[in-house]
């Protein structure tokens, strides 16, 4: 498997990659996003095959074609054993129908931080650790994080001798479970930082260390966040997954997926793409409704990002978008290189009404405001007894806005355990969810983190310094006060 940028031929062509150098670049030295030159393929007779699999069997056989021979057959399947091992259930993702309606959630917050980035990035951390061992090699993240790739990614990572982590967060605008989920974690490999901006700005820190391609070689800088193709692929796995339940390949599913960075319904586009008959998607935003309006008029404007119930999705800058954009070019890295480069100084990208037309036979998309998030929330747990977190509750009422067939069951995806958004649980359907055991003391844990402005010289010397100070004899085992 070879790996392309978006923005292939926009500064020379550079040779396709493959997997393990993807992996360890994350950003695409253009400033494009990689992904799979040609998407590998599974026939009816194949994914009729993959019936009654476990988990972990499936996503050795889903991610495969992706890894090459990037790991052996019995590394592979090592990592992939290890990371779903730290799930609470063997299931990993377990899928549960709503009552008779046709609505199924699959919640995919069973891993170590409760949020689905603990499906890709508990595999990708060992998959990082693994080759970077095998190499000699040191790499260094860094990260931004509405709130639960943070956590997620750390977890994965602490305590690793061959990574440190600096992971950006908009300073008071994620939870507090989500903060001291970072915070708390006291490594010597991991450093939070607080910005004074939002995830946005967050993101564009971190892009702009990748696009500063001397620093990004002097620390070997490496991603976690969904531009790293890896992650992607590790989030393919649970669409087959959860189709296959659903009576797949004979049977078609929709998904509805509450989306910041675009990064997990493009997972879904790409399972797609992959053979698996999904029928569409409902792609779900809060008040940050960049999205939507994107779909509804094939218009991408950005405004003000507004803090909202469901502080994940508080994202105007999506990402994983452009893999999308990309085909949406006929694959044109140049023309689309262009059309990045106009939008991040205009703030706006047109495609015509062919191309919206096209992608409205695939993606419909709406956008519920805190309102109608409290509603959700409530709704689910009177009709269904199923408390939900304030993004799947996004997921779940544009879900039935957006039935095109109701003979096709369609699946919300849980993103997050209710237990990360106390408040506003308890706000609408008055009881307070409870964390497990493991993180019962969070709340009066030590937290560590350093402030930031949104400067991207001074996150740069931060981590110079630190890195500085780590390679110093003796200073890695020190736990800064
Ligand atoms: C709980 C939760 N739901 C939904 C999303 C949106 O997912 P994506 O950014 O992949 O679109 C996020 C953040 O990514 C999240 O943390
Ligand atoms: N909602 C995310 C934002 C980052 O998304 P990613 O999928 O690109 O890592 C978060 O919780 O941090």
């Amino acid at each position: 498997m070879r790996y392309i940028s978006t923005r292939h031929g926009s500064q020379g062509t550079p040779a396709p990659l493959g997997f393990e150098d993807i992996m360890l670049a994350g950003l695409a030295r253009d400033g494009g996003l990689y992904l799979p030159a040609e998407w590998p393929q599974f026939s009816k007779a194949e994914i009729a095959a993959m019936q009654g699999l476990g988990y972990t069997e499936l996503a050795f056989r889903v991610m495969r074609p992706f890894v090459g021979d990037s790991f052996d057959e019995a590394t592979f399947r090592r990592l992939i054993g290890e990371a779903y091992a730290s799930f609470e259930t063997p299931e990993v993702a377990p899928l549960k129908p709503l009552g008779d309606s046709g609505l199924h959630l699959l919640e995919l917050f069973h891993g170590p931080t409760l949020a689905f980035k603990d499906v890709a990035l508990q595999l990708l951390g060992r998959m990082l650790d693994q080759t970077l061992t095998a190499r000699g090699q040191h790499a260094t993240i860094v990260g931004a994080t509405s709130g639960d790739t943070g956590s997620a990614a750390i977890e994965a990572v602490r305590d690793r001798k061959t990574i440190d982590i600096f992971m950006l967060f908009p300073k008071g605008r994620v939870s507090e479970v989500q903060r001291r989920q970072m915070t708390t974690v006291l490594a010597a490999n991991v450093h939070n930082i607080a910005v004074q901006g939002t995830f946005d700005d967050c993101q564009d820190l971190a892009k702009a260390c990748f696009n500063d391609l001397a620093f990004r070689d002097r620390h070997a800088l490496t991603a976690v966040n969904s531009i790293n193709f890896a992650r992607v692929m590790a989030q393919i796995v649970y669409y087959f997954w959860a189709a296959l339940k659903l009576g797949a390949p004979e049977r078609p599913v929709a998904f509805s997926v509450p989306s910041g960075n675009f990064g997990n319904v493009y997972a879904g586009y790409a399972a797609k793409q992959m053979g698996l008959p999904i029928s569409h998607f409902v792609v779900g935003a809060n008040s940050n409704d960049i999205l939507a309006r994107f779909f509804e008029s094939g218009t991408m404007k950005t405004s003000e990002v507004v803090p909202t119930l469901s502080p994940s999705m508080d994202i105007q800058i999506s990402s994983n978008f452009e893999r999308l954009l990309f085909d949406l070019y006929d694959r044109n890295g140049v023309a689309l290189a262009e059309a990045m480069t106009s939008f991040r100084s205009t703030g706006t990208l047109e495609v015509g009404g062919n191309v919206l037309a096209g992608v409205r036979e695939l993606f419909d998309a709406g956008r519920l405001d805190d309102a109608g998030t409290l509603a959700a929330m409530a709704d689910c747990l009177k009709r269904y007894g199923e408390t939900i977190d304030p993004h799947t509750a996004v997921g779940y009422a544009l879900a039935q806005q957006h039935r095109r067939d109701t003979a096709i069951p369609m699946v919300v995806l849980a993103t997050a355990h209710p237990a990360k958004f106390p408040d506003a649980v308890e706000k609408a359907t008055g009881q307070r969810p409870r964390l497990p055991a493991r993180l019962a003391d969070l709340l009066e844990r030590t937290e560590r983190s350093d402030g930031l402005r949104n400067d991207v010289e001074a996150l740069k010397s931060m981590i110079d310094e630190r890195r500085e100070m780590a390679a110093a004899p003796a200073s890695r085992s020190k736990v800064r006060p």
